[in-house]
Parts: C-alpha cells; sequence; structure tokens
C-alpha cells in the first residue's frame, strides 16, 4: 500500500491497558501507520511503543508525552490522508486532548469515557464548525452493541430494569460509560420506568444505586480480577429477563477501534456510539 492510503494514527493513553492493544491492532494493519505514542507516564518515555506494547520487534516509535507537536507534525504530513488521535487516556484529560487534536485537523476516535454530556455538546459543536469528523465510543465491543440492541428491545415490554456493571478497580470514574450509554438508550423511547411500588429509605446512602436521568438504576462493582462486565436485568410478575455481556480480553475492542480509525475520516461532525457506524 502506497503511503498516500496510509492512514497516520497517534496513540494517546500508549502505555495504558487499552493503548497497549490499540498499539498492537494498529502495527499489524497495513493500511495504518503508527505515527506517535503518547502518554505521561514518567517511567515509560522512550521507551519503544512496540517493545512496550509486547511485540517482538520495535516499531522505533518512542514513548512521549508531546501530544500538541506530534498533532502538529502528523497535520503537516501531506502524503498521507488526514490524522487519526485514538485516545485512552484518563476522564480528566480527554476533553481538551478532542479539542487539541480537532483544532489541528486530526480526527479524535475516542474510547475515554467520563465525558459529561454538557462536555459532548460542546465537542459537538466544535467539529460541527470545524467540519472535523469525531468518534466518541464509550463501548468498542460488538457484544455489548447487540445487548444495547436487545435491551431496547425487552424495554418495549417490560416497565422495570435496573443495570449492573462491574470492572475491574483501576477504573477511574463510575458509573461506567457504556452503563450511562445504555440507560440513554432505554430512556429514549420515552416511557416511564421504574414506578415506585413503596416509599423507599436508604439506610446506607447509595445502597440504591446511582438514578441515571431516564429513572434507572446503576449499580456499580469494582474487583481485581474483573475486566469489563454489564447486566441488564428487567423484571415483571412472575419473570425475570437478564441480558449480560462479560470481556475476557481486551482483544475485543480491537475490530470496532480499528473501524472507527478507517470510517472517521469520512465523517464531518461528531457521532456517539459505534452501533452508528456499523
Ligand atoms: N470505549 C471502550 O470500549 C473502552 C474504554 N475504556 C476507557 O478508556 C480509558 C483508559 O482505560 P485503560 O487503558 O484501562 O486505562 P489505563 O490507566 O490503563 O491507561 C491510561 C493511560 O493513559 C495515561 N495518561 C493519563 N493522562 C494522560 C495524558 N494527559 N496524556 C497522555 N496519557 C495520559 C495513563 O498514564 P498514568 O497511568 O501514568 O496516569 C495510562 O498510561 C478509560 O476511560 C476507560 O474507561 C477502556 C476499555 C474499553
Ligand atoms: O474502564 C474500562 O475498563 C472500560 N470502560 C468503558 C466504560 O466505562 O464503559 C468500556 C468498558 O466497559 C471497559
Amino acid at each position: 500500500m502506497s503511503n498516500q492510503a496510509s492512514i497516520p494514527v497517534i496513540v494517546n493513553g500508549a502505555a495504558g491497558k487499552m493503548g497497549r492493544e490499540v498499539i498492537k491492532a494498529v502495527a499489524q494493519a497495513s493500511d495504518l501507520t503508527l505515527m506517535g505514542a503518547i502518554d505521561t507516564t514518567p517511567q515509560h518515555q522512550g521507551k519503544d511503543a512496540g517493545e512496550l506494547a509486547g511485540l517482538s520487534e520495535p516499531l522505533e516509535v518512542p514513548i512521549s508525552n508531546q501530544l500538541e507537536p506530534m498533532l502538529a507534525y502528523v497535520a503537516g504530513e501531506r502524503q498521507m490522508q488526514p490524522g487519526v488521535l485514538v485516545d485512552f487516556t484518563h476522564p480528566d484529560v480527554v476533553y481538551n486532548n478532542i479539542r487539541s487534536a480537532i483544532a489541528y485537523g486530526i480526527r479524535p476516535v475516542v474510547g475515554t469515557t467520563g465525558l459529561s454530556p454538557a462536555q459532548i455538546q460542546e465537542l459537538s459543536d466544535f467539529a460541527e464548525k470545524a467540519s472535523t469528523g469525531c468518534l466518541i465510543i464509550p463501548n468498542f465491543s460488538i457484544g455489548m452493541v447487540l445487548l444495547q440492541e436487545a435491551a431496547v428491545r425487552a424495554s418495549q415490554y417490560f416497565d422495570h430494569v435496573e443495570i449492573i456493571e462491574l470492572h475491574h478497580n483501576q477504573k477511574a470514574d463510575a458509573p461506567s460509560g457504556t452503563a450511562i450509554q445504555t440507560a440513554q438508550l432505554l430512556g429514549e423511547l420515552g416511557k416511564t420506568f421504574n414506578t415506585a411500588m413503596v416509599e423507599e429509605t436508604e439506610k446506607i446512602a447509595g445502597a440504591r444505586g446511582s438514578l441515571a436521568d431516564e429513572g434507572i438504576r446503576i449499580h456499580s462493582v469494582r474487583l481485581p480480577g474483573l475486566i469489563a462486565h454489564q447486566e441488564v436485568i428487567f423484571g415483571a410478575a412472575g419473570q425475570i429477563y437478564t441480558l449480560r455481556h462479560d470481556t475476557s480480553d481486551r482483544a475485543c475492542y480491537m475490530p470496532g477501534v480499528l473501524l472507527a480509525i478507517r470510517k472517521v475520516n469520512q465523517l464531518k461532525s461528531l457521532v456517539y456510539g459505534l452501533e452508528k457506524i456499523l
């Protein structure tokens, strides 16, 4: 493949759990070129991104904490397609990362969760004005898209539903971005869920979980040994219907990440959710 057809990719959060998987996936894709591997972890500065990700050969791309110079460099690369920034960093920094990328004409593909609805709206307005594609995807696994589709269908028939999300205990944000999106998708039907049967008292604050706008309760479990799991539990007289998705390896997200990298250059605005690009 000539360089002209190649998509230059910068991975932000390259030394993290997801970043390392993305480095491997991008390195193995013949239509993508890894241009930069950004991470702020001090002990990983200067290390080869491929070796850090567990590849047998070095990629000759060093880990660096210099995002803006890398965005500027890729933006100036005229021999290739427009650049893509894949972001798996932290809820506190992702908003600024996306703004910086769009300002340089680099398309963000964002897996980092924890953005507020107001931030997503601001970023959407910013991307629209810049006529630049941006993908924010709370969950890149096909299994979760299918679970959410099934949940939306089930919610036409069930009026009571709660969500339990279970994650490793390194996770910074709660509830998970996926659980919030799942509640939003159910809420879009415009029906009232979970009409109270009695007046409830929480004897310990938080016992009934968090209450999403849609009236749906989300319960967050954090334990070592977990990766990422979600149950959507529907209840009705005499029956329980449970949908469950389990992640056993972060490789499950990579087909979705690669699809998003290839699709984002065709967009001119912000799109939220993997289901919109399948
Ligand atoms: N959409 C999806 O399908 C998925 C989304 N996620 C989300 O992705 C995000 C990352 O998850 P995960 O890989 O598990 O987290 P990790 O903590 O393993 O990785 C994040 C990496 O980003 C680094 N980092 C922090 N701040 C910056 C910054 N300003 N610039 C560059 N690098 C930075 C961290 O460094 P340090 O540790 O030194 O702070 C760390 O190396 C989370 O929000 C998570 O919820 C996760 C899995 C799937
Ligand atoms: O932090 C994680 O691990 C994950 N985060 C995303 C979320 O918050 O929904 C996606 C997946 O659940 C893994």
